[in-house]
Order: C-alpha cells, then structure tokens, then sequence
C-alpha cells in the first residue's frame, strides 16, 4: 500500500495574524504533505493578505501551499497550485492560468467518471468526498471506501479523501488507498491544540497502513 499522507485545509474564515501561530503548531505536529487555503465570502485583497502571510510559513517547512478556488491568485501569488471544485474554473482554464508546473487537484464527489475526466485532461490529484458527515462543507454525496479501492488499482493519479474525517474514523480510507486524507476540523478543534491533531491523525495512518 502507499504511503499515504495528510492534508490539510484552513478553517473558512480567519485572522491570518492570530492564526499563523496555529499553523505553526500543525506543522510542526508532523508529516503534512499539502496546506490548503480555503476562505469564503472574503474580497481578493483579503485573500492576498493571508496568503503573504501564511504561504512562507507552509512553504519554509517544505509543504506544499494551495489555494482553494482561485487559479488567477493561485499564479499571481505563487503558490504551489489551487483546488477546483465542480462549480469554480474548469480544469483546462485553471492548468492554463497556473501552468504546467503548478498543483491542480480536482473534487469528484462519488464519481468514478469525473475523477477519469480529471485525470486525463492533466489533473495532478483527485479528490473523493465527503466519506463522513460533516458541517465545514455539507454535503449530500457519500463515497464508500471501495471508490478509493477501486481508482488507486486502476489509476495512477492521486487520490484524496475528505470529508468528516478523524484520527478514529480514517482507517477503513487508509487502507482503501487514499493517497491523501485531508481534514479541516479534526486538525483546527482538536482539543490539545492544533499540533496534537496532526500528531493524532499521523498516526492513525500510520497504524492503519501498518495494518
Ligand atoms: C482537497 C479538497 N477536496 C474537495 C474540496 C471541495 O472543493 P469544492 O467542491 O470546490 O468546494 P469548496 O471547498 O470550494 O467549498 C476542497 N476544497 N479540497
Ligand atoms: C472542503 C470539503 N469538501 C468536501 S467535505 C469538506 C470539508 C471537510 O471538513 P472536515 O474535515 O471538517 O469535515
Ligand atoms: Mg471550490
């Protein structure tokens, strides 16, 4: 089975300069392949804001900084990529915008048709989801475990899970063959702080992928 690892994304809302401390904490907690940067109803200068304040912070410890929604500030800000969901840029505009180089992952929801869609036209991961109830993002779709079975025998492209996810209920996707498990709340509310969530759903995956 291969590695899989955690990404994360930031709560919908934030003070990047009270935050930065927080991220610092999660980062420093453990392995964390991908931060995503997802805020919602702000204007573009308060996405500029956060991201010159968070981006150095993610890409000093060599992790990789994304940007939810938006390949035009993706590329203008340089971060490592951006995440396109069914509703936002097409995937063809947003590889156009952000270039050959550059992360582009793609939500799928339960489909096995958008996730080969996505992988042909160029997409660098795939994202499945929401596995368990959630209130960051409701959603109505609920993929099983046997999707990530079945795309990480039949594809190349990386696979993410996301949705509802936490150090107790990652198991059954980690030994699925998720690629990636990717959290909001399981990271930003774990009762210890930040840093113990990472520490906690690390080594749930570990544990799981050992079997
Ligand atoms: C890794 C990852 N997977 C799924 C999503 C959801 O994207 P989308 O459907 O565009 O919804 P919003 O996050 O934009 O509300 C994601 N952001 N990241
Ligand atoms: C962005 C997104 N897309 C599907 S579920 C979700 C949010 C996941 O957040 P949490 O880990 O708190 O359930
Ligand atoms: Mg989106």
């Amino acid at each position: 089975m291969a590695d899989c690892r955690l990404y994360i994304c930031t709560p919908p809302a934030l003070d990047p300069a009270t935050f930065a401390p927080l991220l610092e904490q999660a980062l420093d907690g453990g392995d964390v392949a991908c931060l995503q940067l997802r805020l919602k109803d702000v204007d573009d200068d308060t996405v500029r804001r956060a991201i010159d304040v968070l981006r150095p912070i993610t890409q000093s410890r060599d992790v990789a900084f994304i940007l939810n929604d938006r390949p035009d500030l993706a590329a203008e800000t340089g971060c490592d990529g951006v995440h396109v969901g069914q509703t936002d840029w097409p995937y063809a505009k947003a590889r156009k915008a952000v270039g050959a180089n550059a992360i582009v992952g793609v939500t799928c929801h339960d489909s096995r048709h958008l996730a080969m869609e996505a992988a042909e036209a160029g997409a660098d991961y795939v994202a499945f989801g929401a596995f368990y109830p959630t209130t960051t993002k409701p959603s109505h779709y609920r993929p099983e475990p046997e999707l990530l079975e079945w795309w990480s025998e039949m594809m190349e492209v990386p696979c993410v899970a996301i949705g509802g996810i936490t150090a107790e209920n990652c198991a059954p996707l980690v030994q699925a063959g998720a690629d990636f498990i990717c959290v909001v709340t399981a990271v930003w509310n774990h009762p210890e702080g930040p840093g113990a969530g990472v520490k906690a759903l690390n080594a749930a995956i570990e544990a799981a992928a050992a079997g």
